[in-house]
């Protein structure tokens, strides 16, 4: 099967489904990122910079695999995909995200009972589309997918135990450990209720009963770096927008189309002048997205040399008030955009004021759920505050505070100085950690003898993230400079040389990090 013919049938079922395509566009392999969309032609209600947006794909709703669509298509399956789109146990339907996963699972798992293949793909009115996704682990065996060009590395879900330890360190480790429990977790329940199900089968054999782990890792890659947010409905729904889910990602700057939605369409929409015949189409999967965020959702690592930005964000866990009062770990922005640093930590407010300023946190433990978090600032309880609510009591409280303004941002500049040397140092740090003891599916396929691709991948995460954090550093040290200058500091500092010893407790450590 030809390239061309391979399109063909993307493109023949596209125009089924009422899809409508330019004419002059094309879906085909490119050099890294498996399949993108093209243009080969030279309208200029395209390739004009005059010239007004103009339609290149447009995909009306009911074509787009959104939970509600999932699921009334499933009704036409009778006994075998919607009992899969419920909980095992009770009869509530599963997550918009389940359901698009268990319906992507449930048509590109290969049955070996002629009849369960015939309900999954080949009376699937989406097969002819499925048949072109992505599949970084598993062998292809159709004549489309051989001529796909498989990205050089796997993405972070499909890394084995020892490639995820080696990423200790890097902003991606945590969310990739947790997501791969997450995975396992729910593959346990699944897979005994996709048993369950097949096993009711006539017919029904090992190869229909069983799914792997595998497959499962695949199909959650492919709702993760396919699935857009649609706010087309009255509440937002996630939806996987075929075809248009082949434009490939770029940085900013480069993209020459952009998504438009409408109440019954949604549409991939050209930016005048910025394409020429030949030119492949690109979106931004997210501006504001660092390295680690794009390898963790897409698996690929941006061209952060020529993008205008890199942005790392951490999850802070301290274990105390953090932990109390946003009930998970919030998460620490750094960006560098267009040589300017950047960080986004409201959450260092809670940890900057303490008793001594009149603030308190206490605790009552529940026999059953969370504790109860109650905070007092200057004598006045403010129950179950949580979050950013919390931050903004105290921003309001203390902020307006002239006296005592800067000391409370010099705290908060030292605290953040000592986690992000903190950080650096795991990033340094060569060792290789316990693994994620959660991927006990996935065997270790590791050789020492040959280059792994993941390791370049990680040690330019690792790298990008030691530039963001250096340049952070240097601007901490800035500012703790001139709030150290400052006349607020100065008093307050004098001030507590005079105090009893007993309330020097808080600024002996200012003063000792100021040295
Ligand atoms: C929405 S899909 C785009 C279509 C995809 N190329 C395909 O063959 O189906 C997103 C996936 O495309 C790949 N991709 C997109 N942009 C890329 C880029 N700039 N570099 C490498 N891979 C990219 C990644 O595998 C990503 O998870």
């Amino acid at each position: 099967m030809t390239q061309s013919s391979d399109s063909s049938i993307l493109l023949g079922w596209a125009q089924l489904q009422d899809i409508n395509i330019h004419k002059s566009l094309q879906i085909k392999p490119t050099p890294q990122a498996g399949l993108g969309i093209f243009y080969t032609g030279s309208d200029p209600l395209v390739t004009s910079e005059d010239a007004e947006p103009s339609t290149l794909i447009s995909v009306p709703n009911k074509v787009i695999l959104t939970a509600e669509n999932i699921r009334t298509f499933a009704l036409s399956y009778g006994t075998t995909l919607l009992p899969l789109l419920r909980n095992g146990e009770d009869e509530e339907m599963v997550s918009e995200r389940g359901t698009i996963l268990r319906f992507l699972l449930f048509s590109l798992h290969r049955f070996a009972a002629p009849r369960l293949q015939k309900v999954a793909w080949e009376s699937n009115c989406y097969s002819a589309y499925l048949g072109f996704m992505p599949s970084p682990l598993l062998q292809q065996t159709d004549d489309h997918q051989s001529l796909l060009t498989s990205p050089s590395a796997p993405p972070p879900t499909f890394w084995t135990p020892g490639q995820i330890n080696k990423a200790v360190g890097t902003s991606l480790y945590a969310p990739l450990s947790a997501k791969l429990r997450l995975l396992t977790s729910e593959f346990e329940q699944f897979s005994s209720q996709w048993r369950d199900v097949f096993e009711k089968v006539d017919g029904a054999g090992q190869a229909d009963v069983e799914i792997s782990f595998a497959e499962y890792v695949r199909a959650d890659w492919l709702v993760t770096s396919r699935v857009m947010e649609l706010p087309i409905w009255d509440e937002p729904k996630l939806g996987i927008v075929p075809i248009i889910d082949f434009a490939n990602h770029t940085n900013p700057s480069d993209v020459n189309a952009r998504y438009e939605i409408t109440d019954d369409a949604v549409k991939l929409v050209s930016l005048p002048g910025r394409i020429a015949s030949g030119d492949e189409i690109f979106i931004s999967y997210g501006p504001n997205k660092g390295s680690s965020e794009i390898l963790f959702t897409y698996g690929f690592l941006i061209d952060s040399e020529n993008a205008s930005c890199e942005c790392v964000k951490m999850r802070v866990r301290d274990g105390g008030v953090l932990q109390l009062v946003y009930g998970r770990p919030p998460v620490a922005q750094f960006e560098v955009r267009d040589g300017k640093v950047t960080w986004e930590c409201e959450f260092l407010w809670l940890l900057c004021v303490t008793e001594e300023d009149g603030f308190e946190v206490s605790v009552a433990q529940q026999i059953e759920g969370p504790p109860d978090v109650d905070m007092s600032i200057h004598g006045q309880t403010l129950s179950g505050v949580r979050g950013q609510e919390a931050v903004e009591a105290i921003k309001e409280a203390y902020g307006s505070d002239d006296k005592m303004r800067d000391v409370m941002e010099l705290r908060r500049v030292l605290i953040l100085e000592k986690w992000l040397s903190g950080w650096m140092e795991d990033l340094a740090r060569v060792e290789v950690r316990q693994g994620v003891e959660a991927d006990e599916h996935i065997t270790e396929a590791e050789s020492a003898e040959t280059e792994d691709p993941v390791d370049g991948i990680i040690e330019t995460l690792r790298q990008r993230e030691e530039r963001v954090y250096l340049l952070v550093l240097e601007e901490l040290e800035k500012r703790k400079d001139e709030l150290a200058q400052s006349d607020a500091v100065l008093t307050y500092l004098a001030a507590q040389d005079e105090a009893p010893e007993a309330e020097q407790a808080s600024v002996e450590t200012v003063e000792a990090e100021l040295r």
